[in-house]
């Protein structure tokens, strides 16, 4: 089967900064891939990389066996993308600023006004459509986003941090819909975070990044296993021992505590 994204020996540095130091990821059609790490581990560049939006080499990149650097068009085609920064008009209602983003990303004509109110419905939004994104909640602004992606059904959803700056009402109310969606479509959707609380519950293989490398990747529950921990043990902890001291670069394995 090909992979949704798959990721081979990736390198990106901005000048002196080494970003992302030679990473392999796997996507799986259909999955929660969530890509964690503290500020500056590199998520966001190898999101920017998957999303064509860095010049990475070619054959470094695919995303549906299409490599990004050659077919960069038909890649933007297939993928959803919501980055970090707020991107909703404020002065335009809820439903303006979906319809926008149908004629940015060429949904047919006839298919706009259903494709605008499913994506909106999707996102729990529709009694709210009608009024200007301003007086919406910061929750309901990311809702919004989300249902800006989702109007040109992409295959792969990319959301980079999409509970920053949330209440914790709020961030299950986001990951909630985004489970939905995914039950509904069938959607890959890759997401980055650092609240390891919601990759736990919500992710079903995670990859843990610090300063540019891969350290471990799998599903929360083989991750948190492979702790050995004597009593309940968090993702939250894993995510310790990995980015922490007992990790040996050399020999890419941890120092003190055993690995299955
Ligand atoms: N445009 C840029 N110019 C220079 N350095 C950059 C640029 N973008 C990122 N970096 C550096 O690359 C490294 C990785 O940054 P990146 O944004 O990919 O990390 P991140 O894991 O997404 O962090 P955050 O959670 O803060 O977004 C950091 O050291 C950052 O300072």
């Amino acid at each position: 089967m090909t992979s949704a994204v798959s990721v081979r020996g990736l390198r990106y540095a901005f000048g002196d900064t080494v970003a992302v130091d030679g990473i392999d990821l796997d996507v799986e059609p259909g999955e929660i891939f969530g890509l964690l790490g503290p500020n500056g581990a590199g998520k966001t560049t190898t999101i920017r990389s998957i999303t064509t939006l860095l010049p990475v080499p070619r054959d470094t990149v695919s995303v549906f066996g299409l490599d990004v650097r050659r077919r960069r068009i038909a890649v933007r085609r297939l993928i959803g993308y919501v980055p970090q920064m707020l991107s909703a008009d404020g002065a335009l209602t809820g439903r303006e600023n979906v319809s926008l983003f149908a004629r940015l990303y060429d949904v047919p004509r006839r298919e706009r006004a259903t494709r605008v109110d499913e994506a909106i419905a999707a996102m729990g939004l529709t009694e709210a459509a009608g009024r200007v994104a301003r007086t919406y909640s910061g929750g309901m602004i990311r809702r919004l986003e989300l249902a800006q992606a989702l109007v040109s059904s992409p295959r792969l959803l990319v959301l980079d941090e999409p509970t920053i700056g949330l209440d914790p009402v709020a961030r299950a109310g986001v990951w909630e819909r985004i489970a939905q969606v995914r039950r509904e479509t069938g959607m890959t959707v890759l997401v980055t975070t650092h609240y390891m609380d919601e990759a736990e519950h919500s992710c079903d293989r995670v990859a843990l990044m610090h300063r540019g490398r891969v350290r471990a990747v799998g599903s929360p529950a083989e991750l948190i296993a492979s702790l050995d921990a004597a009593g309940p043990a968090s993702l939250d902890e894993v995510f310790k021992v990995y980015a922490g001291d007992d990790w040996d670069e050399e020999t890419k394995g941890l120092r003190n505590v055993r690995q299955t």
